[in-house]
């Protein structure tokens, strides 16, 4: 297996990031799936997505098969929020931890929160999906959607393979239709997804992002 490199891993905030300013824009509007309210919030932050991925998005529908669609789960996250969500995770494994080294928290949090000044979804860059049957229920993808490596015993990782063939299979076609439209997984959350951003930047070679941490306005 190759080596994952971790959200907290120096590489990833060397690497430059030159905005190309598009807009964050409001999936709800554009009306291309169905949106789930579990991590809604009232300004309706967390269903927008800059432009260039919701339009990769559009494309990968296309690629799935008949009567699979993708379920949107959550797209950007004021950096505050990001900050709140490290914060509060570190804080949960130091207190499981003790012994732990600062640089060890940082790492381990990494594998399921981004430290918040690289964070992808504060740049409206990642898109958390899953994907669901004609009748809107959610397909096996042998855990939930933001299940930790602590509670899911490794499994949310996206290779794991404490898991059924089935949900293999199902996590393997989320994975063909978004790897054709270019995003990138992050390898330990199997439903993150994204484009644009520092992980996606190294992950292709392309040598700056295009997105960066913003408010919302
Ligand atoms: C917290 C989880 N849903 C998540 O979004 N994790 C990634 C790695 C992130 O914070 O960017
Ligand atoms: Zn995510």
């Amino acid at each position: 297996m190759t080596e994952i490199i971790l959200m907290s891993d120096p590489k990833i905030a060397a690497i430059p990031v030159r905005d190309c300013d598009e807009p964050l824009l409001d999936v709800r509007r554009h009306d291309p799936f169905p949106v789930d309210t579990r991590e809604q919030d009232d300004s309706g932050a967390f269903a927008h997505l800059r432009e260039g991925v919701l339009s990769r998005l559009i494309d990968a529908r296309k690629l799935l098969p008949d009567g699979i669609r993708l379920l949107f789960i959550e797209g950007y996250r004021p950096p505050a929020l990001q900050r709140f969500y490290f914060e509060r995770y570190a804080e949960r494994l130091r207190n499981d931890n003790p012994g732990w080294s600062s640089e060890q928290v940082r790492a381990a949090a990494s594998r399921f929160v981004s430290p918040p000044e690289i964070a992808p979804h504060s740049a409206g860059a990642a898109v958390d999906l899953t994907l669901v049957a004609a009748d809107g229920k959610e397909l096996d993808m042998g855990t939930p959607v933001d299940a930790s490596p602590e509670a899911s015993e490794g499994a949310c990782y996206t290779a794991a393979r404490n898991i059924d063939s089935e949900a293999r299979g199902n996590r393997q076609m989320l994975a063909e239709a978004l790897t054709e439209v270019g995003l990138v997984n992050y390898p330990t959350e199997w439903w993150h997804w994204s484009y644009g951003d520092r992980y996606w930047a190294l992950a292709t070679g392309t040598g700056h992002a295009i997105y960066g941490p913003r408010e919302l306005d």
